[in-house]
C-alpha cells in the first residue's frame, strides 16, 4: 500500500492548495495538498517533513495528526504550521473550504475539504 502525507496549513480560515502540472501523469491539473508518498525508511511525519522542504520550501514547526484516510493510497493528513511564503513553481493559493469545494481536486480530498469547513478545523483539535 502506498502512504503519502499530506500538509493542511491554514492561514486565517483559508488553506494552501498548488496545482498539480498538466504534465505530471498522476492526477494532471487538480489542486492538491503539499505532500507525498512517505519513502520505506520514514515515518509520515519525516515525509512530511521533507516534502515540506522539498515542494515549497518551508520549514514545519508543528504538526497534529488527522484520522487516516484508506483509499486506492492511504493518506496521512497533518495540520500544519509552517511560517512563511511558500515557494513553487506551480500554480498555488490559499483557499476556503467553500472556494475548495469549486475546484477540481483528487477524489480521496473530498472528505477531507469537508471536514476543513467545520468551525474546529485549523484549531488544535484533531478535525
Ligand atoms: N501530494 C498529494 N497527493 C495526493 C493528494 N490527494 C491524493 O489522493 N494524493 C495521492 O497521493 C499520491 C502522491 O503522489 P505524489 O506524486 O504527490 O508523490 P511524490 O511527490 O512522492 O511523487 P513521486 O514519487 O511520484 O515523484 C498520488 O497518488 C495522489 O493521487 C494531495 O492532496 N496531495
Amino acid at each position: 500500500m502506498t502512504e503519502v502525507a499530506l500538509a493542511l496549513i491554514g492561514r486565517e480560515g483559508r488553506w494552501f492548495l498548488q496545482r498539480r502540472a498538466g504534465s505530471n501523469p498522476v492526477l494532471p491539473g487538480l489542486w492538491e495538498f503539499p505532500g507525498g508518498k512517505v519513502e520505506p525508511a520514514e515515518t509520515p511525519l519525516e515525509a512530511l517533513r521533507r516534502e515540506l522542504l522539498e515542494e515549497i520550501g518551508l520549514e514545519l514547526e508543528a504538526a497534529t495528526a488527522l484520522p487516516v484516510l484508506e483509499g486506492p493510497v492511504r493518506l496521512h493528513p497533518f495540520l500544519v504550521e509552517a511560517p512563511g511564503r511558500p515557494r513553487t513553481d506551480l500554480a498555488w493559493g490559499w483557499f476556503s473550504p467553500g472556494e475548495m469545494a469549486n475546484l477540481p481536486v483528487p477524489p480521496a480530498n473530498e472528505s477531507l475539504i469537508h471536514r476543513l469547513g467545520d468551525p474546529q478545523a485549523g484549531r488544535q483539535n484533531p478535525i
